[in-house]
């Protein structure tokens, strides 16, 4: 009898030390990690949630781990009864993965987030889909697209924005007042317009302006100057709500812990079956509206370009046309999704550090008067074609800046074992190319070169940053190099150099942003118009905090204006 109870109590111990051990993380050999993680059945995974929840930067406490444990590469354990997560905070060797090894692809760390919206090209890993996709999406980022089409939607988007912002102006009297909304609803109609151009019948801004222009400022409370005025918002089509949902639902799921019980969560409920419906109805009327135009020889919006793609591609290989297909209709709500956040949040920080370096303002709107003195002497705004080209180098230079300064981790997935900085990586290792830490917002920690990939080995090291500036602060400058403009005179010019030091915020490669141009474009016009039209004025130390959130983008979780028309 006793020894039955004593063989039981040894099985049950054994079976629990089997478990734990079963349970309890399994660090990668070699490569460093918290000690403590290794002893705990939830890994880093209770201390990331401790912080995440208070300050909502999953970046950020990446960035922190690698100090910690000082080291160009180190694994985190936050994924239950999954592999470790490997930080890489290396420019050259984050590049290397992005640009040329094959042995990684795009991990489903933020597009599993987005699976329930569909399968458009952010979502897939590099399969015929996803070059079937592309294939589809190939003229919508065409010099010609972009300068006759897309550029100019833009432009009219961020002319909306102005004509909001100067009645919000003047009745803000001074005040700061929110630019979140507004800002998402630019980027929104720019999306909107360059999917759909003139066929889509609604859009974001036309209904805040009519509802601002004839609001009664008696409404306004005007209160304590370090409180923002909360200005009415009126309401927009189902379609534009359906968007801005479907972007919420990716940020759930990347948010939660358990991402994919979210997202099934999420796929149950009534509003998501609404948002679902009215994406799919509205991208078939589309469609149709484009099939039309396509036959009748005019090509000019995002999709009309897609499905007369799409039509080539069917008579070039002998099968029907897929544009009324399910995956067709995803591409194009995927690229609307793409490109809105993403956007929206990046404006936010523009107008965040413009506020909050008033001599970079100044010199901008002194730079972009002399750029343009014909716009000045002819009493106007510079036009699209004039701000598009030449390009301006410190408009570039400070939006490069504003994006280099909140950056967001890119990642990757091993799909076959294979080395990292000379550690195994086994097949299925996500690895997060940190770029908010060391080489990028602080001097870069060493690495060994014999340990680096072939294919780095073999490339030119790019340039790191000059650690003699800070790194951690606005500094647009960084961005610009002096070249020579006359070898005669041996005069010189500044110019804008994209590759003056790291930056990851578009991530690289083939699984690069597709819209990167497209941004770029909304960016300038918008950093250009806001200065041309208006002071930002700095706002009270309660509203201009520098916390964000994580998810799709890195999203300031205060963004306010204070506005002094010009
Ligand atoms: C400032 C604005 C934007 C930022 C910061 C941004 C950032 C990114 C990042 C980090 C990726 C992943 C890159 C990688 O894994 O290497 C990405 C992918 C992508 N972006 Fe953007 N993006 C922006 C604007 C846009 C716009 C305007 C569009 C649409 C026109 C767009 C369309 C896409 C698409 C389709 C992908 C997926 C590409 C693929 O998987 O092959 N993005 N973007």
């Amino acid at each position: 009898m006793v020894y039955s109870l004593v063989f039981i109590t040894t099985l049950m111990a054994t079976i629990l030390y089997a478990f734990y051990l079963w349970l309890i993380p399994k660090p990668i050999p070699g490569i460093p990690y918290n000690r403590d993680s290794t002893h705990r059945p939830l890994g880093d995974a209770l201390d990331m949630l401790r912080e995440v929840s208070i300050t909502s930067e999953f970046n950020l406490w990446c960035a922190k781990q690698v100090d910690k444990l000082n080291s160009p590469i180190c694994q985190v354990f936050v994924n239950p009864f999954s592999k470790p997560w490997v930080l890489l905070a290396d420019f050259a060797e984050s590049q290397d993965i992005m640009l040329r090894r094959k042995e990684f692809d795009r991990s489903k760390f933020i597009s599993g987030g987005m699976a329930p919206l569909g399968h458009f090209q952010s979502t897939l890993p590099t399969d015929d889909t996803w070059r079937e996709a592309r294939l589809w999406t190939q003229d919508l980022m065409t010099p010609t697209f972009l300068n006759n089409f897309a550029g100019p939607a833009a432009y009219s988007s961020v002319g909306e924005l102005i004509r909001l912002w100067k009645t919000k102006a003047r009745l803000a009297q001074g005040r700061s007042f929110s630019a979140a909304t507004d800002l998402n609803n630019v980027s929104t109609d720019t999306m909107l317009q360059f999917t759909f151009g003139d066929h889509f019948p609604h859009a974001s801004q036309r209904e805040q302006i009519d509802r601002i222009s004839s609001l009664d400022p008696a409404t306004l409370s005007i209160g304590d100057e370090n409180r923002a005025i909360e200005f009415p918002e009126a309401p927009v089509d189902t379609y534009i709500t359906a968007t801005h949902e479907g972007t919420d639902y990716v940020e759930k799921a990347v948010n939660s812990w358990i991402s994919e019980l979210t997202m099934w969560w999420v796929t149950k409920t009534p509003r998501y079956k609404r948002v679902m419906a009215t994406k799919n109805r509205v991208i078939r009327e589309q469609i149709e509206i484009s099939l039309r135009n396509v036959r009748r020889g005019a090509v000019r919006t995002g999709v009309d370009h897609m499905v007369s793609r799409e039509i080539a591609l069917a008579e070039k290989h002998g099968r029907s046309p897929k544009y009324g297909g399910q995956k067709f209709r995803d591409e194009v709500f995927g690229l609307t999704l793409a490109g809105l956040h993403t956007t929206s949040a990046a404006l936010g920080w523009i107008v965040k550090f413009l506020a909050e370096n008033q001599d970079v303002q100044s010199r901008l709107r002194s730079e972009l008067r002399s750029a343009y003195g014909k716009a000045v002497e002819e009493r106007r705004e510079p036009k699209f074609e004039e701000l598009n080209h030449p390009r301006h180098p410190y408009l570039e230079a400070v939006v490069e800046e504003a994006l280099r300064c909140h950056s967001t981790t890119v990642t990757r997935e091993a799909v076959t074992d294979t080395e990292l900085l000379g550690h195994h990586i086994p097949k299925g290792t996500v690895v997060f190319c940190v770029s908010n830490g060391p080489g990028f917002y602080k001097p870069a920690l060493p690495v060994n070169d014999s340990k680096r990939s072939p294919t780095s080995k073999a490339a030119a090291k790019p340039k790191a940053w000059d650690e003699s500036r800070d790194l951690s602060a606005f500094y647009p400058d960084r961005w610009l190099v002096q070249k020579s403009s006359n070898e005669k005179t041996g005069e010189t010019r500044l110019e804008f150099d994209g590759n003056s030091g790291p930056q990851l915020i578009f991530g690289a490669g083939p699984r690069g942003c597709f819209g990167r141009r497209l941004a770029y474009i909304e960016m300038r016009i918008l950093t250009a118009l806001t200065v041309w039209n208006f002071q930002f004025l700095q706002t009270p130390k309660e509203l201009s905090s520098h916390a964000a959130t994580d998810g799709i983008s890195h999203r300031a979780t205060q963004c306010y204006v204070r506005l002094e028309e010009m």
